[in-house]
């Protein structure tokens, strides 16, 4: 494990039209040994810095990519949970904060980087998906800086008014994950992240989801919610859907092929896309790693009713790279069944015979608890814990490369 002891001192904070929020944090704050002095927006980065590679002391960056309403916060739940803790908000904050923090995770979302409030975005007839309405440079810095180890002064994006709030003090956790609608659009962003991850929810589904969280639980009209889909459509296709290509992992929702012509939506067909190569990522994979393979594990060991439940398993191509693909397609009737599907994958990351199936059943409350949805989202929280555990093995293995940055 490295240690730090650098001074780390800020540049003269410029003029600022948040500083009157910042005078109530005007202390010298001491965090992993640096002595860091709060101060208006991105002055905190700047002066003289040691930044310890390969140390404890780095956080490591993980990006979880996809539009509103489909399944992030789910998927981030699924996550905290593999290590151990509940996610509060911080405490004593904005109430309205997006930011979720554990013992080890800090969750935050991107669109705290919007640049442009919603009266803003009205005026200039841009969404929020659209990249001038969000600040990418401040995102980039502010990233760099918690990988760093440096806290940071990061903006609220408060999803009940609209507007932009004074912003709330990140400290540099463990694992840092940024989730929202563009955590791999800008290259200096992407090349700062460990993993990334795209939830890719096909146009069908995600109409489906939207129906059942905006009409049943936030009293939407169908025509509003086609509506705003729609609307957002465009920039959705020119923005956000492009960064499933720099993926380490994709989970792809599509409707099933159990059932001919099925419009109803509740019957999915997942698949998880995993990238070859990655470093510290090894790819799941059933019965035999590389091979072709159909499995249909209904029968004796597994109770399935219409219509079933198929797995299938290869090696394919996505945007010009090599994948391994594990698809499920159908719906579990028994949860605790689970655990014989679970004992035919391999290179799953649990710590032990059964984590997979154990979570599914702690969280059998979430949305898709029942599908590949769940599955696989719990199965990529465990491979995001098993190459967090590698990162940190290989600093503490490592000697202490401490470097001299002007940040
Ligand atoms: N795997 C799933 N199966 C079925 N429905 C789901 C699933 N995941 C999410 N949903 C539906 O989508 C809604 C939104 O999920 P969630 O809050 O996790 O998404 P989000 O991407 O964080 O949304 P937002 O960005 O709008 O806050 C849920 O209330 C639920 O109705
Ligand atoms: O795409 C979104 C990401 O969650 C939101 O629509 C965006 O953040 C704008 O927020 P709001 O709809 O509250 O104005």
């Amino acid at each position: 494990m490295g240690v730090c002891t650098t001074l780390h001192t800020a540049a003269a904070a410029p003029p600022c039209h948040l500083r009157g929020f910042y005078q109530h944090k005007q202390q010298v704050l001491f965090y992993r040994n640096t002595a860091y002095t709060p101060r208006c927006g991105r002055a905190h980065s700047a002066g003289l810095a040691v930044r310890c590679s390969g140390a404890a002391g780095e956080t490591v960056v993980i990006g979880l990519a996809a539009d509103s309403g489909c399944g992030k916060s789910t998927f981030m739940r699924r996550l905290t949970s593999v290590f151990g803790g509940a996610a509060e908000p911080p405490r004593g904050g904005n109430p309205d904060s997006n930011t979720l923090i554990s013992d080890t995770t800090t969750v935050i979302c991107l669109d705290d980087y919007h640049s442009l409030d919603r009266t803003g975005r009205k005026e200039k007839g841009v969404t929020a998906l659209d990249p001038r309405a969000n600040d990418f440079d401040l995102m980039y810095e502010q990233v760099k800086a918690i990988k760093e180890g440096k806290a940071v002064d990061k903006p609220i994006y408060n999803h009940v008014t609209g507007l932009l709030d004074p912003p709330e003090l990140i400290k540099p956790p463990k694992i840092l994950v940024i989730e929202g609608l563009h955590p791999m659009f800008d290259q200096r962003v992407r090349d700062l992240l460990d993993f990334s991850i795209y939830l890719d929810i096909s146009n069908e589904v995600k109409f489906a989801w939207k129906i059942q969280r905006d009409m049943a639980e936030r009293g939407h009209s169908l025509e509003s919610i086609k509506a705003s889909i729609e609307a957002r459509k465009p920039d959705f296709d020119a923005y956000i859907d492009p960064q499933k290509q720099y993926a380490d992992a994709v989970i792809e929702v599509l409707p099933t092929q159990l059932i001919p012509d099925d419009n109803e939506g509740k019957v999915l067909r997942v698949r998880l896309i995993m990238k070859e190569g990655v470093k510290n990522f090894a790819p799941v994979y059933l019965f035999d790693e590389g091979s072709t393979i159909s499995w249909i594990p209904c029968g004796r060991k597994l109770t399935c009713s219409y219509p079933g439940i198929k797995f299938t398993y290869g090696p394919d191509t996505y945007y010009d790279h090599e994948v391994s693909v594990l698809e499920m397609d159908g719906q579990f009737d028994r949860l605790d069944e689970l655990i014989y599907v679970e004992s035919h994958l391999s290179n799953l990351s649990a710590k032990f015979y059964g984590e997979v199936t154990q979570q599914m059943l702690k969280h059998s409350d979430f949305p898709g608890s029942n599908n590949g949805t769940g599955l696989f989202q719990t199965i990529v929280g465990l491979k995001i814990r098993d190459l967090y555990e590698q990162i940190v093995a290989e600093g503490a293995s490592s000697p202490l490369k401490a470097t001299t940055t002007k940040a």
